[in-house]
């Protein structure tokens, strides 16, 4: 494993009874990557997350987290992850304030001043049981636990999805500046794309279990590409000669295309040609997203 790399999962194979779950996933994650997990319900999305952490232990394949099996990760690897989760269970007896110094107790490098920010910044009542907390409250207290100690690896597994949109901002804004710590690393799975948009350089496209696409967001933009063709004589030809086109919406004298594996240079070429204008439009994530599992 290169120094670089600090989760490598090698043709990992799980099963849930008959659904299978994961189907031969290979996933290297780098130092300082902030990586976009994005599929449908169902995809396994939090079945990988939960084997890059040893919660579940591959069936087939092998996974090594900070060059470690995932089966065999001790206090030392696990005290350098932060895992946000769904189903978030957390002391609830205890109110806010004290479930905070309980788990800031086991880690020496925890962020006091990270910690009063973010308490004021999320309105925070430190006082309230735990057990009391709304949906989007508890997710906020669970945000601040994962990642009050600076992890090295900060695992999220739709961590936004009970926020109200205000603290959704806050909490991206936050991730932003924690990406800017260099060599942290960051896999965030979410059904928000717009959001994971911001944040993300890497995404990992799951179906069905299986990795479909895992590329930088760069490398996608440039995958598929959107323009708008208007004819400078006023009538486009009936047949216009793109390669690899994924889409075509067209009248007499426009057209907008979606094309894979086809370079700006050759397209606009092309468009001179056809003696027309052409009009690149940037794809957001969740169009590419569509384009890849369609
Ligand atoms: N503990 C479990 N027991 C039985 N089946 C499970 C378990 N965990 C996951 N599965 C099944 O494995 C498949 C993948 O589930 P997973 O939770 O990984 O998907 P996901 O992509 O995270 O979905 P979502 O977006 O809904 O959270 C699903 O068919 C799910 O029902």
């Amino acid at each position: 494993m290169s120094g670089n790399v600090i989760v490598e999962m090698r043709d990992v194979v799980k099963w849930f009874g008959h659904v299978q779950a994961l189907d031969h996933v290979s996933l290297d994650v780098r130092r300082g990557e902030i990586i976009g997990l994005l599929g449908a319900n169902g995809a396994g999305k939090s079945t990988l997350l939960r084997c890059v952490i040893g919660l579940y232990l591959a069936d087939r394949g092998t996974c090594r987290t900070f060059g470690v099996d995932a089966a065999k990760l001790g206090a030392v690897e696990l005290g350098r992850i932060g895992y946000v989760h769904q189903e978030g269970e957390l002391l609830d007896w205890m109110t806010v304030g004290q479930l905070i110094r309980y788990v800031s107790a086991y880690y020496d490098t925890w962020d006091r001043e990270l910690e009063e920010r973010y308490v004021a910044d999320f309105d925070i009542s430190l006082r309230d049981r735990v057990g009391a907390l709304s949906p989007g409250q508890r997710q906020k207290v669970a945000i601040l636990l994962a990642i009050g100690f600076g992890p090295e690896l900060l695992i999220l597994d739709e961590p936004a999805s009970a926020l109200d949109p205000l603290a959704r901002r806050r909490f991206l804004d936050m991730l932003l500046g924690m990406i800017q710590e260099e060599g942290r690393s960051i896999i965030i799975s979410s059904h928000i794309l717009s959001d994971v948009e911001k944040v993300i350089d890497h995404a990992v496209i799951m179906q069905k279990g299986e990795i479909l696409r895992d590329r930088s967001f760069d490398e996608l933009r440039e995958e598929y590409l959107r323009f708008r063709l208007t004819s400078l004589n006023g009538e486009l030809p009936g047949e216009l000669g793109f390669a690899g086109v994924l889409r075509c919406e067209r009248n007499d004298r426009q057209a907008v295309l979606t094309v894979q594996h086809a370079g700006a240079d050759e397209l606009e070429v092309r468009a001179k040609e056809l003696r027309c204008d052409i009009e690149f439009r940037p794809l957001s994530l969740e169009e590419i997203y569509e384009l890849v599992v369609s």
